[in-house]
């Protein structure tokens, strides 16, 4: 199926009545945009979110979306005449019809975590079947394995869990990483987030993949105390959450920190200490991945 599109550039003044007036008229979508966007005179207007913008371009283009049989410039006199503006000169084009899932699924490929450790959108073939495939698609909460802090946390499971682990995945935005923990072997794992919505993805994403985990909001979560606890959230968090953080590792257990920038390493590094004899960093694209080991308390 194809549409066709006219191409209408107007004085800013009416192009709101006019839009609406096309659409009055027939027209499957009509879109105002600034008539100089992509060259030197493009203006950008910009408003607070949620407040209405006051300014207008100078010149506005509408972009009317019209079935492929309609007589388009009928349609524009007959808009521009309830618009109250003179009928406008405008070009047209067809526009055939895409596969917009499919070009959108095209845009995420599976991520190759090791040799044994996949993350696969559902829609792909896992290109290794003999790996760890996690099944995971964009979603709404963080964390699909493309971003270099979830990608270090993922290189550090899947270099040491070797089976039976206790697991705490504190801000678990999709569970990518309590997930990953359990299909490499971790006996359990529990996740925490702030975001219900993360709570939600992280539940739907484990039934997905077959795992059995909890997940809950911070008030929500249990006094475990597990061999692992990782946390990729953000400096400012983790500054805050340290002597929480602690709380949850067993003696002899192992801390993993991302989404810490590089230079941001060794005062995190200082703040874990209290807690933990910490291992050098290790960096990916300006992020830092940050373990240690708990120290028994005295
Ligand atoms: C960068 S995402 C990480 C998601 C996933 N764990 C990963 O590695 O890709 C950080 C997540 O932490 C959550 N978060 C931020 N601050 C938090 C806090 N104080 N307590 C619990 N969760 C928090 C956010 O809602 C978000 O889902």
């Amino acid at each position: 199926m194809a549409w066709q599109q006219a191409s209408i550039d107007t004085d800013s003044r009416v192009a709101e009545a006019l839009a609406d007036a096309l659409m009055e008229a027939g027209a499957l979508s009509a879109a105002i945009e600034d008539a100089w966007a992509g060259t030197e005179q493009e203006e950008p207007i910009f408003g607070e979110p949620g407040e209405p913008v006051d300014k207008l371009w100078q010149k506005s283009r509408i972009l009317a979306l019209f079935a492929d049989d309609a007589d388009v410039g009928a349609l524009i006199a007959l808009a521009a005449l309830a618009a109250g503006a003179p009928t406008p000169a405008f070009t047209l084009e067809t526009v055939e019809e895409q596969d917009w899932v499919r070009l959108t699924q095209s845009q995420f490929d599976p991520i190759r975590i090791s040799d044994r450790l996949w993350i696969t959108p559902t829609w792909h073939e896992a290109p290794n079947p003999q790996a760890v495939n996690l099944q995971l698609d964009p979603g709404l909460a963080f964390g699909t394995g493309s971003h270099p802090t979830t990608r270090l946390c993922l290189q550090w499971l899947d270099a040491h869990i070797q089976g039976g682990e206790t697991v705490f995945d504190y801000g678990c935005g999709s569970g990518i990483l309590a997930i990953a923990a359990l299909k490499l072997g971790a006996a359990s794992a529990v996740g925490v987030d702030i975001d219900p919505q993360a709570v939600k993805s992280s539940r739907d994403n484990a039934a997905q993949n077959g795992v059995v985990a909890e997940f809950f909001l911070p008030d929500d979560a249990p006094a475990i105390q597990a061999d692992v606890v990782l946390a990729n959230i953000l400096a400012n968090p983790l500054r805050l959450l340290g002597e929480l953080l602690a709380g949850h590792v067993k003696p002899g257990g192992k801390i993993v920190l991302s989404g810490i920038l590089a230079d941001q390493a060794a005062e995190l590094s200082g703040i874990y200490s209290a807690w933990f004899d910490m291992d050098p960093p290790v960096f990916d694209e300006g992020w830092t991945r940050l373990t240690g080991t708990r120290r028994a308390t005295v």
